[in-house]
């Protein structure tokens, strides 16, 4: 029997005890009362899951309600594992096993099919059903020019603090879900990532883009880091860009024109960015815009298997059998038969085995099947099945979060 237990926490006094645990386990600074007055409403009730030997937390997870946009258009409950921490002194006794059999129990609960997490190692999480699901990259634009043809669909405003925090949350709404694996964003996730930046006077300027029609459509969040040890010509800031959406192609256009054009700018920086974004041919010299890193994004994990299945779209190919090998949640386990017209569990031969954590990076559509199956992660039965499961599982919309908690 192990010497904790995971519980629902609901008392501030534990709440902060757990949240003291995290940021140990994170290297970060021990909570002070002010960092503890900021960081309590960030805590949405009964979502933050604690394990305490005796009176003693030990361990920290919190989950974000959200609903994610699976390939095909629909979206689906999810929960956002985060705040994941275990005191030191208690690693490698099963306290994380023991958070997590407790959060997916939760999830099932509550319905949500779909769990991601952003993972700060890639090695803790495969074991228990994720795989990688998304990725998203990392640009770097030098001395950018914008192309002056490339057409306007409106024009963009900046906001002050004050209409920020009323302003953006709303309109992130409006934009919607405009990629798969896209997510909602609750108010526990603004008040953890914009509303505490802000009011803790992190220098992030917002500026909206309005559309042809008189709607606000899309926004960017950034800041200015200035450079203060330039020399002769070469002066400028570093903008880093946080968080850019737009509904279309042509507002998300005219944010990154507002951005290049900024006076005094040396060079742009941004974090997980869609892969296939298309802000170097925006530019007169698509080089300017540099890819510093790809990196794993999404990691997801199919709470219930065959409810995930069912709800996204597949291509036009024949059936495919496929054996889902579910070593942490078995009730998951079983051959799923999926063809374009829906999903049943089946007591056929398989065609193709994987296990769980492989089936969330075949979901968003991160790899094919067939990439999958040559890295030996998709066990074969009948070859011809593998080209038929690319097809099934191919998408026309390439996967990114572009949330990050
Ligand atoms: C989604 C997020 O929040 S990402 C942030 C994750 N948090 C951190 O990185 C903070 C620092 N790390 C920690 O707090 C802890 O080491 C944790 C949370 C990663 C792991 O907690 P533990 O309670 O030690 O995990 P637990 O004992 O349940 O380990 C289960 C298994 O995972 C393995 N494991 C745990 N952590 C790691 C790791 N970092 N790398 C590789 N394997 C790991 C264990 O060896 C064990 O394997 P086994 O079943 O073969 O014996």
């Amino acid at each position: 029997m192990p010497d904790f237990a995971v519980r629902v926490l609901t008392e501030d006094a534990e709440i902060r005890a757990a949240h003291s645990v995290l940021r140990v386990a994170l290297h970060s600074p021990p909570l002070s009362d002010s960092d503890w007055e900021s960081t309590r409403p960030t805590y949405a009730p009964k979502r933050y899951f604690g394990a305490f030997a005796g009176d003693v937390a030990v361990g920290s997870t919190y989950i974000y309600d959200a609903e994610i946009a699976v390939p095909g258009g629909r979206t689906l409950p999810m929960s956002g594992l985060s705040r994941v921490g275990v005191r030191a002194d208690y690693r490698r006794r099963g306290v994380l096993t023991e958070l997590m059999r407790f959060q997916f129990a939760d999830a099932r609960s509550n319905g949500q099919v779909l769990s991601t997490l952003h993972a700060s190692e890639t090695g803790i999480y495969g074991r228990f059903g994720y795989g990688i699901g998304t990725f998203s990259r990392e640009l770097q634009l030098f001395r950018p020019r914008f192309r002056a043809d490339v057409p306007r669909s409106g024009h963009v405003r900046m906001l002050s603090s004050e209409e920020v925090l009323a302003q953006i949350q709303p309109l992130y709404k409006r934009i919607g879900l405009y990629r798969p694996g896209m997510m909602s964003r609750g108010r526990d996730w603004w008040a953890v990532q914009v509303d505490n930046a802000m009011r803790g006077g992190e220098p992030y300027l917002v500026a909206v883009h309005t559309g042809l029609d008189g709607e606000d459509d899309g926004y960017v969040v950034y800041r200015a880091i200035p450079d203060e040890s330039y020399v002769g010509t070469d002066f400028g800031a570093t903008i880093e860009v946080w968080d850019l959406n737009g509904v279309n192609q042509g507002a998300r256009n005219d944010l990154w024109r507002f951005l290049v054009e900024l006076d005094l700018v040396k060079d742009i920086r941004a974090h997980a960015r869609p892969v296939d974004e298309p802000v170097g041919l925006l530019l007169e010299d698509p080089r300017s815009c540099m890819t510093r890193n790809i990196d794993d994004e999404a990691w997801v994990r199919l709470v219930d298997v065959l409810a995930a299945l069912e709800a996204r779209t597949y291509g036009n190919a024949g059936p495919v059998a496929v054996a889902v090998d579910d070593a942490f949640l078995p009730e998951n386990s079983g051959t799923y038969l999926i063809s374009r017209d829906g999903v049943t569990k089946t007591s056929a031969q398989p065609h193709l085995t994987m296990d769980v954590a492989t089936l969330g990076s075949v979901y968003f559509g991160a790899w094919p099947p067939s990439t999958l199956a040559g890295t030996g992660r998709i066990g074969v039965h009948d070859p011809a099945a593998l080209a038929r499961a690319d097809q099934l599982f191919r998408i026309d919309s390439i996967p990114w979060c572009g949330t990050g908690f």
